[in-house]
């Protein structure tokens, strides 16, 4: 069993990955959408990539990566959403530097910064005019580049990770659980091949509607959702260019239920794909 999460060891993809399946063999991917890649090219069973979090919301490297391969594709992808993972984030300050007004340089993934807002702006890290951020393809691997800087570059720089990141790539911990909120979460979702699932499921939609500029059409589709008595959980968009949206939404279903509803929101949808079903993780 393989499991393809965005490496290197010590990120909270990394984490998910382990939740998932702790006896797989876990492997790194450079980026989230590696992970779609190696997924759709057969090369892992399953790919853990984040996709909402309870701080900053959406994801949307993740959503416009299902954009990509669901709705601007000529074919649909090999690989569904079969799963999900709960992932408690605790981020801190990782750093060769004896005390934080030292620093000058932070690294971290781009979801991170607004997870710690009150801790940044708190030690003056937010001041553009006196501490450089630099966004890196992964928590860990921001780590990973303090490791390699020379001695005295990593007196004034720091990362944000996990305290596993700080473990793999030795290098010690500042100021621990630096993220605003004790309760801040990530959500992942696991890609795979299609499971027959029964019972209540949640499932994951895309659509594009066909009079997008036309008053009520999107509400002609929500209201399909209504009217199947089926419980949406979320809606989110994403541009596709051209001042035209693709509408991602989340709804409580049983299978069977879900595909009369789908019948009747295709009336009003110029594209309609399913991108996965999935149980609530516990
Ligand atoms: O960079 C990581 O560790 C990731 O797995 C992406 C990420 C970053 C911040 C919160 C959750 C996931």
């Amino acid at each position: 069993m393989k499991i393809a999460y965005l490496g290197p060891p010590g990120t909270y993809s990394h984490q998910a990955a382990i939740q998932q399946d702790p006896n797989a063999l876990h492997v790194p991917q450079s980026s989230i959408g590696a992970c779609f890649k190696a997924i759709n090219d057969g090369l892992v069973d399953y790919a853990l990539v984040p996709f909402e979090n309870s701080t900053n919301g959406q994801v949307v490297f993740t959503y416009d990566l299902f954009k990509e391969w669901y709705l601007n594709n000529d074919k649909l992808p090999s690989f569904n959403v079969v799963d999900e993972q709960f992932v408690s984030i605790h981020h801190n300050l990782i750093t060769f530097a004896n005390k934080i007004e030292d620093i000058t340089h932070i690294y971290s993934h781009p979801q991170v910064w607004t997870q710690c807002r009150k801790f940044l702006s708190a030690h003056q890290l937010d001041n553009v005019m006196k501490v450089q951020c630099t966004d890196t393809s992964s928590t860990s691997h921001a780590v990973e580049l303090v490791a390699k800087l020379d001695e005295s570059e990593r007196k004034h720089s720091a990362a944000i990770a996990s305290s596993t990141a700080s473990t793999v790539h030795n290098v010690p911990i500042l100021n621990h659980n630096i993220e605003d909120s004790v309760t801040n979460t990530t959500r992942f979702l696991c890609l795979g091949k299609k499971k027959e699932l029964k019972g209540p499921l949640l499932h994951l939609l895309a659509f594009t509607l066909i009079k997008h500029d036309k008053h009520g059409s999107l509400c002609e589709v929500l209201n399909c959702f209504n009217i199947h008595n089926l419980n949406l959980h979320t809606i989110t968009t994403r541009p596709l260019g051209n001042w035209k949206y693709a509408f991602f939404v989340e709804v409580w279903a049983e299978s069977d239920e879900l595909e009369k509803c789908l019948n009747d929101v295709k009336v009003y949808t110029e594209q309609l794909v399913e991108i996965g079903s999935f149980k609530r993780s516990e």
